[in-house]
């Protein structure tokens, strides 16, 4: 039986109901379409509003407009384009309640993580304001007599973005903001499940005075949009967060018109916990690294591995406090863990779990869907290499565990899979820790820690995890172009 949920649409109330924008953001208009697509809670199954259904059309007349805003916008200065940047961070802090409101009525992850979003979401912004003042060139001394040689940035061009559902605000201003500051327009389709956050993220840019041709978000089928943003040549630049799968059909998508992508794609992270190090702290830091987003996180552990002396006693412990986790409505003030985004997701959670009962692992608490988009919290011991547990990225809130003997073992076993997005690992022993960090072939590697992301640092992955860096100073750079210049002096 579903957990009881009390919230609904109609007990849902903003305190600027302007925020809740049912048409897409474009060319500085608020845009409808006779097709809409309803949008729906992942809680509830009901429906919480509709959204225009553009096309390929649509994609054009924005296109147009980013390219016609482009320049005056490329030539403000740093400053100007950060005090617009500001403002729209001004307005994200004064509306941080009803933003964390909208983003759970559509994605449903707990309101607490929903606001935490949100702060993380404007840290973008703020962080992007101050870089967009630093995207320094260099002087060369010259292999050539008689030359003065230096290098410049300038904005790319026009840019877009695809976003996914799991974190519907940071995803678009991580993106966005840094297209921005680099002197860049930047369209952004949202995922179909969680359009709010971004329109109310435009209707924010409007307010802040950002020119309608500069940020836009269009709403509608993602591979027809998709398509059409791949086929014209002024969109120079493309950054996608979301599945292996699409992103390796966006690589496909771009060859014609050699586009730079930035593609944040899937994990399979390994939380890596030696027998040195205390029990309560490796316990903590696994729950918090397994079950934030309700385990719909890229960074999510999805595979957690404990040296043998230390297993049955993790696993007494991680069990426990997994069971006690409170599975309702994200609008419910006691929630932990919300529903998954939609049927799919559970299905595949369950096919999970499936899998590795039938193929000898031991279920220890949990394991079964709750009805609706609910599954329950789940620890699964025993987990082996062959289990699709280990494998793929179950995106949910269930937690594979195994046994290793050895620090290669445990490298071994970290290694064995084909993304490389985030690792961690617990261990008192620095000399290890240095191994490890050396060793654990992922764009990210956590320490002794469960919450490393923010935008001082380049997020990004390995392998089929992705390529290209967010946030940072790195960040600025996927929408900037290098240009050498050889000055050849008179005489
Ligand atoms: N790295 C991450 O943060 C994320 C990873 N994932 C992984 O992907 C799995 C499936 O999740 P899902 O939501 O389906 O993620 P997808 O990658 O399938 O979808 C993400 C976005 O891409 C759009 N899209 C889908 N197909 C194409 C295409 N061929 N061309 C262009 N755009 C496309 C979708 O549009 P539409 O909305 O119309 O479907 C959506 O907006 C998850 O279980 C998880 O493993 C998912 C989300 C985030
Ligand atoms: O912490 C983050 O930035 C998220 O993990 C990003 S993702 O899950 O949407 O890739």
């Amino acid at each position: 039986m579903a957990p009881q949920t009390a919230r609904t649409r109609s007990h849902f109330q903003l305190d600027t109901p302007h925020l809740w924008r049912e048409q897409a953001w474009l060319a500085g208009h608020w845009t409808g379409a006779r097709e809409t697509l309803a949008v729906t809670d992942p809680a509830t199954g009901e429906t919480i509003g509709h959204i225009p259904s553009l096309g390929e059309a649509a994609v054009v007349t924005a296109i147009d407009a980013a390219a016609a805003a482009l320049p005056a916008w490329a030539a403000l200065t740093p400053d100007e384009r950060a005090d617009r940047l500001l403002a729209w961070y001004a307005g994200m802090r004064q509306h941080r309640e009803d933003l964390a409101r909208i983003m759970t009525l559509e994605e449903g992850k707990p309101l607490a993580e929903a606001r935490g979003e949100i702060d993380y979401a404007a840290s973008f912004v703020r962080w992007f304001a101050e870089e967009g003042r630093r995207a320094y060139g260099e002087t060369i001394p010259s292999h050539l007599p008689g030359r003065h040689l230096h290098t410049l940035r300038q904005p790319i061009g026009v840019t877009a973005a695809i976003t996914p559902w799991n974190f519907p605000s940071a995803m678009v201003t991580r993106k966005a903001a840094a297209a921005l500051a680099a002197g860049c327009p930047m369209l952004v389709r949202p995922a179909s499940e969680t359009p709010y956050s971004a329109l109310a993220l435009a209707r924010l840019a409007e307010q802040a005075g950002i020119p309608g041709g500069i940020f836009q978000v269009i709403t509608g089928d993602g591979r027809s949009i998709a398509s059409a943003l791949m086929r014209d040549t002024r969109v120079r630049a493309l950054s996608f967060t979301g599945s292996t799968e699409v992103g390796k059909a966006l690589i496909r998508q771009s060859a014609d018109t050699v586009k730079r992508l930035t593609l944040e794609l899937g994990g399979n992270a390994p939380f890596i916990v030696f027998d040195d190090v205390d029990l309560d702290a490796a316990v903590d830091g696994a729950l918090a690294a397994k079950f934030q987003t309700s385990g719909e996180d890229c960074l999510a552990a999805n595979r957690i591995l404990v040296q043998r002396p230390l297993y049955a006693a993790f696993l007494e412990r991680f069990a426990a406090r997994t069971a006690a986790l409170r599975v309702g409505h994200g609008l419910e003030p006691d929630t932990d863990i919300g529903p998954l985004i939609d049927a799919r997701a559970v299905a595949k959670a369950d096919q999970h779990v499936s899998d590795a009962r039938e193929r000898g692992a031991r279920v220890l608490t949990g394991g079964k869907p709750l009805g609706g988009n609910f599954y329950a919290p789940t620890v699964v011991a025993d987990v082996t290499p062959d289990m699709a547990l280990f494998r793929e990225e179950t995106f949910s809130p269930v937690a594979a565990v195994l046994a290793f003997d050895d620090e290669a073992e445990a490298v071994r076993l970290a290694n064995d899979t084909e993304y490389g997005l985030v690792a961690y690992c617990y261990t008192a022993d620095l000399g290890r820790a240095t191994r490890l960090g050396d060793a654990l072939d992922y764009g990210m590697v956590a320490i002794n820690c469960a919450k490393l992301t923010g935008p001082p640092i380049p997020f990004g992955g390995v392998k089929q995890s992705g390529q290209g860096r967010e946030g940072s100073r790195h960040g600025l750079d996927e929408y900037s172009e290098l240009k050498y210049i050889c000055l050849g002096l008179p005489g």
